[in-house]
């Protein structure tokens, strides 16, 4: 073997490397203590839902009404912050097997997507708080949708999203509601 060949022979056997990628997180822990509190104006939608829904913020303005999906707003693929925690001790489990080497990235998501007005809906469901929003131009920078195949993480990790979107906004809001100033 040349000395060239070496070094990466080496590394491909010693070498071990596994990427997840995240869809949306969201929700909370089910005890209601650990919960998402964003310093400042929330940027995400879900924590800004949240916070209009236990009275820190007025309305939710809807970035978007006229892209080609099921409403016209933006669509997204939410996983539970549980099932992503999961996601990771099947990724650690994956990577401590002796007979893993090299890289593997794999897509972390429930495999299907929500649309804003989808969300409001789902969070006054879960809350019984009207959330007022208005409708204004698209954020620069968003796309219309946004879902993952996330195939490959059932079938090497045996990992699946398992909680709904009524799951998540539950969550989020018992501890909104437990936390209505946040941690602070
Ligand atoms: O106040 C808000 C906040 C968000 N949205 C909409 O809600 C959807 C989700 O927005 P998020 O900001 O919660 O999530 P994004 O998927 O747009 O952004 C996430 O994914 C991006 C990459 O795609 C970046 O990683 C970013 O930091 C991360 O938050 C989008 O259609 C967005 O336009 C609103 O209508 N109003």
């Amino acid at each position: 073997m040349s000395p060239l060949i070496k070094p990466w022979h080496r590394i491909s056997v010693d070498w071990k490397l596994i990427s997840l990628r995240y869809f949306n997180p969201v929700g909370a822990h089910p005890s209601g203590i650990i919960g998402e509190d964003p310093s400042g104006i929330p940027n995400n939608l879900m924590p800004y839902i949240s916070q209009v829904a236990v009275g820190r913020r007025e309305f939710l303005s809807v970035f978007g009404s006229d892209y080609d999906t099921v409403d016209g707003t933006g669509v997204r693929d939410y996983i539970h912050i549980i099932d992503l925690a999961i996601g990771h001790l099947r990724a650690l489990e994956k990577i401590s097997n002796p007979s893993f080497s090299g890289f593997k990235a794999y897509n972390l998501g429930t495999g299907r997507g929500y649309s804003v007005l989808e969300v409001v809906k789902a969070f006054t469901k879960a809350s019984g708080k009207k959330i007022e929003y208005k409708l204004v131009d698209r954020r620069p920078g968003d796309i219309a949708t946004c879902f993952s195949d996330a195939s490959l993480a059932k079938k090497e990790l045996n990992w699946v999203a398992e909680k709904d979107i009524e799951e998540m906004c539950r969550d989020t809001w018992n501890w909104q509601s437990n936390n209505p100033n946040g941690f602070s």
